[in-house]
């Protein structure tokens, strides 16, 4: 015991040195221009892409009195798995198309609260191995495969440098509760040239959304990469389109009738956008996805008895209810990461929109 312990300590003595040695490596990875000009957007599609942003601007403003839904999976690992959802997705859209619009959470980098898998950007072959040059790729292809379904895609974007490689296949994006207190973040968002949700705090803090959205609306001067992959001065236009996610917080969830008023009043006095998204996910479902419907079906009813505030909500959902067991094999349309409302109970929750 005592020589096993004496091993280990070794070990990482060892293991300690040889990073103070060389604390940072790197490898070139393909600019964004090579991987865009790899796996390219035509222009019938990136007009469609541009119908759906303009779709989801119109929602967020009011004009068009749909629901918005963001639904999909808590993230993307499995290109297959992720292909036979977007399917059945978009079949679903178009029978909805009167009452909601719906857009696919095609996530492929996860935020964490200290360690873990970081997403299919990162590593792609789920073994830690981190393949980023290949994460690019498999994650634009899938991206594409995606949006040539028909379906608008959403995604958190994480990285800012993931932005230039995947901005230009997104409708809608989202800056995660552990990054909208971010300025490098609200740098990009600045730059960005479609609607932008900023998610309230993990300790269920509105006020530094709203901060991120009055950062975001103007212009910023700030360091970047240009699309040949330079480190460049980036001069960025502002967003118009942003606004606030209620996710919960620490506290609890946020999505009741008093914590909406209070979030639109507090948006109101800040000049920002009142109208918002519920992400009925999260701090919201307590991370219990089969709460999610129940959620749901609570903002359904706020907006029925005239809350005009909810513009939008968003779900975490897959092929099939709950999560991957630790240390078990893999199963098809399972989430790898947090639980997700399996497909029925999906399309159940969205054909009760009235
Ligand atoms: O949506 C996913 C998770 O909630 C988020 O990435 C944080 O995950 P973690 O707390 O398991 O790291
Ligand atoms: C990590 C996510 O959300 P949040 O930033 O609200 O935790 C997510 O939507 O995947």
């Amino acid at each position: 015991m005592q020589q096993v312990s004496t091993q280990h300590i070794e070990n990482a003595a060892s293991l300690i040195q040889e990073r103070q040695a060389t604390p940072r490596r790197s490898q070139p990875l393909p600019s964004p221009a090579v991987l865009r000009e790899r796996l390219p957007v035509n222009t019938a599609l990136a007009a469609h892409i541009e119908q759906h942003r303009q779709t989801i601007r119109n929602i967020l403003n009011g004009k068009d009195s749909r629901l918005l839904v963001i639904t999909g999976p808590c993230s993307l690992h499995d290109p297959k798995s992720a292909l036979e959802y977007g399917h059945r997705l978009a079949e679903l859209a178009a029978q909805l198309d009167d009452k909601v619009f719906i857009v696919m959470r095609a996530y492929v980098e996860k935020p964490r609260t200290t360690v873990g898998w970081k997403g299919m950007l990162y590593d792609p072959h789920l073994d830690g191995s981190n393949d980023i040059a290949t994460g690019l790729n498999v994650s634009r292809h899938l991206l594409l495969d995606l949006a040539r379904l028909g379906l608008p895609l959403a995604t958190e974007l994480l990285h800012p440098m993931a932005a230039d490689y995947l901005g230009d296949l997104l409708s809608w994006a989202a800056i995660g509760a552990r990054t909208t207190e971010s300025q490098i973040h609200r740098e990009m968002v600045s730059g960005l040239a479609l609607p932008v949700g900023f998610k309230n705090g993990t300790d269920g803090s509105i006020d530094v959304a709203c901060d991120a959205m009055g950062a975001a609306i103007h212009p910023h001067t700030h360091l970047g990469m240009d699309e040949h992959g330079h480190s460049a001065l980036l001069q960025t236009a502002g967003n118009l389109d942003t606004h606030l996610v209620l996710r919960g917080g620490h506290d609890g969830p946020n999505y009741d009738a008093n914590n909406v008023q209070r979030a639109t009043a507090a948006l109101k006095n800040k000049g920002c956008n009142p109208r918002l998204i519920v992400d009925c996910s999260h701090a919201n479902s307590g991370k219990d996805p089969l709460r999610q419907p129940a959620v749901l079906q609570n903002l359904l009813q706020q907006r029925a008895q005239g809350q005009t505030a909810i513009a939008g909500i968003m779900l975490e959902s897959h092929l099939h209810d709950g999560k991957q067991g630790q240390g078990k094999p893999l199963q098809h349309g399972l989430s790898i990461t947090d639980g997700c409302l399996g497909w029925d109970k999906t399309r159940a929750a969205l054909c009760a929109i009235e």
